[in-house]
């Protein structure tokens, strides 16, 4: 009779969704074993040395996704091999041949107490997770030893220029397709993006910059509503953040409050700072989107003094979406991502805040490069004014 129910039961129980079937997830955390080699034994009789046991070791890459780490590790767990042990022929033991991981580019290295090991933030970037044992000599009764055994979390964090951020319907998708070459689903309903999506942008002086949509934010994501912060982990390593919010504002659902623009940019605000109030720091470009529809201009109008300054109507913000701190823009540009009307001003003045950014990140500022030189010079050369 149980069986029959549960037959019943699993065959009027739905699919999972397209986007929540095993291949399309979008995978940025990983949890493997590692254990370095044995080490070989040595031989008493001739003092021999056994091998070293091999080690296992990342190395970030290019190209490479934890996707593709769990198809090659189905068991999730990397062993190099052992030490050789010593013989007549070969007095010293060959070492364990090594077990290469290679990892994203962006992958973070976190041992079980949540203590980071390493950061590959770039390519060719490596680290050993697990060291391999020692081969047997006289120290250790010729007897060789196991090699470290640990489990590892890898955590992926794009590397992206810039970080796109906006509610859901905001027109980030259509943005994203209309500056680069991603290719990102769209469609007239919040939620269609549901993993990160990064496009390039290429420029004419053949520089490029990354632009990475970040899905998924919504108001309240901090009490994890909604995939919560999931994705805006992937904005702390970006130089930019890009704001896109539609002009006629948003409402998630008839039980939620509509908000207009003014409004949804408090939201967002807010939503970054409980996320880490340090992102706030970066340079922050403002879209205006949906500019092509009826009324938008009349918005426009009544709303750009107090989007410039957004102390003005703070008081007025209701307090679940009032931020402590607000952005300040670097730019507020209005947009129509669907015409794609002033795309080209977008990617000149992002490129023209990343170059500025960059140079004073180079150039210490009066007081910094003074000081600098007075240590370099020292006492004794010329004064430094
Ligand atoms: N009229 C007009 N419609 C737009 C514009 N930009 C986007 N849209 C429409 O708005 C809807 C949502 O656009 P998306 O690009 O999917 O929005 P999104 O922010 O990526 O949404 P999520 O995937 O939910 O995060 C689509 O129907 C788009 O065609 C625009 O500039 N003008």
């Amino acid at each position: 009779m149980v069986q029959l129910f549960n037959f019943l039961l699993k065959s009027i129980k739905k699919p999972p969704r397209a986007h929540m079937r095993g291949g399309n997830v979008f995978l940025d955390t990983l949890r493997l074993t590692v254990k370095g080699g044995h080490g070989g034994n040595g031989i008493p009789k001739y003092g021999g040395i056994g091998g070293q046991g091999g080690c296992v070791y990342l190395e970030a890459k290019e190209g490479v996704t934890l996707r593709y780490l769990t198809q090659r590790y189905k068991e999730k767990r990397a062993v190099a091999s052992s030490g050789e042990d010593s013989s007549k022929v070969r007095i010293l033991g060959r070492r364990g041949l090594d077990e290469k991981i290679e990892v994203p580019v962006g992958v973070q290295i976190f041992d079980e107490s949540g203590k980071l090991i390493a950061d590959l933030n770039e390519p060719g970037a490596k680290c050993i997770a697990a060291g391999g044992g020692m081969g047997g000599c006289s120290g250790t009764n010729f007897l060789g030893k196991p090699g470290e055994h640990k489990t590892i979390n890898l955590d992926l964090k794009l590397i992206a220029d810039v970080g796109l951020v906006g509610f859901p319907n905001a027109g980030k998708s259509t943005f994203l397709k209309a500056i680069s070459k991603a290719k990102p689903k769209i469609a007239s309903y919040p939620f269609t993006t549901i993993r990160p999506q990064v496009g390039t942008v290429d420029y004419p002086d053949l520089r490029s910059i990354t632009i990475a949509d970040l899905p998924g934010l919504i108001e309240g994501a901090h009490a994890n509503f909604g995939m919560g912060h999931k994705f805006l982990k992937h904005i702390e390593r970006t130089r930019l953040l890009l704001f896109m919010v539609d002009i006629f504002g948003f409402q998630l659902s008839p039980k939620h409050e509509p908000r207009n623009c003014l409004h949804n940019i408090y939201a967002l605000n807010k939503e970054l700072e409980l996320y880490d109030p340090t992102l706030l720091d970066k340079p922050c470009v403002l879209l205006l989107n949906k500019m092509d529809l009826e009324g938008s201009s009349d918005i426009l109008k009544s709303q750009k003094p107090f989007i410039k300054n957004l102390e003005e109507k703070l008081d007025e913000c209701p307090q679940e979406i009032r931020p402590e701190r607000v952005i300040k823009f670097e730019r507020v540009l209005t947009i129509s991502a669907q015409n794609s009307a002033r795309i080209q001003d977008v990617k000149r003045e992002l490129r023209r805040v990343l170059d500025e950014q960059a140079e004073k990140e180079l150039v210490p500022d009066d007081e910094e490069m003074k000081e600098m030189l007075r240590r370099r010079v020292g006492e004794r050369g010329p004064k430094i004014t």
